[in-house]
């Protein structure tokens, strides 16, 4: 299945100059959506994973589905002062300025293994704050799977030396 063919690409969104890659297109389609969390799930299992953790909120629907999928449960990564209970924080550098993503102190055991799922990689900011942010809670990352990489923008080199997996590059 061509994954990338259900994949929109709408210029100058949000900012002149950016391709954005939508996924609505790909959520939309039954067997597309099917497919994509099936091949996740497959690319995954030899990681065998405790938990799959999500960033909020474009990795919750892949982290979610994902999780059910390989019969584990999901650990919601989530923007200040979304979650109720204790929380680790970290802050994190975007294209202008910064921003803070969080996870409960008690999301899982110590020691758990845990897979960060998104749906896209593009400067790795987002995805090497939530690797952090998943050790902090005391879990063992064993992996981070996106549906989505920029390759250009060599995300990867923010990720912590764990198997990547991406369904589709640009
Ligand atoms: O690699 P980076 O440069 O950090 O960009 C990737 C992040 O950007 C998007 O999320 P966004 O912050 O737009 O939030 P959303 O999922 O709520 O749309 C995407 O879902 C990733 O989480
Ligand atoms: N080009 C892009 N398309 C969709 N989501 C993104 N997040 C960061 N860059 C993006």
């Amino acid at each position: 299945m061509d994954i990338k063919a259900l994949i929109r690409e709408v210029p100058d969104f949000p900012k002149p100059g950016i391709s954005f890659k939508d996924i609505t297109t790909l959520l939309g389609n039954a067997e597309g959506l099917q497919y994509a969390i099936a091949t996740l799930a497959d690319h995954c299992a030899d990681l065998a994973p405790d938990y799959v953790a999500g960033m909020e909120s474009r990795g919750f629907i892949f982290g979610t589905a994902l999780a059910c999928k390989m019969g584990v449960g999901f650990v919601p990564i989530r923007k200040l002062g979304k979650l109720p209970a204790a929380v680790h924080t970290i802050e994190y550098d975007l294209e202008y300025g910064t921003d803070k993503l969080e996870i409960h102190q008690d999301a899982y055991p110590a020691g758990s293994k845990v897979l960060m799922v998104d749906d896209l990689i593009a400067t790795g900011g987002t995805a090497g704050a939530a690797a952090k942010l998943i050790q902090q809670a005391g879990g063992t990352l064993v992996g981070c799977a996106f549906v989505i990489e920029l390759k250009d923008l060599n995300g990867r080199q923010h990720l912590p030396n764990v198997p990547v997996i991406a369904l589709v590059q640009y």
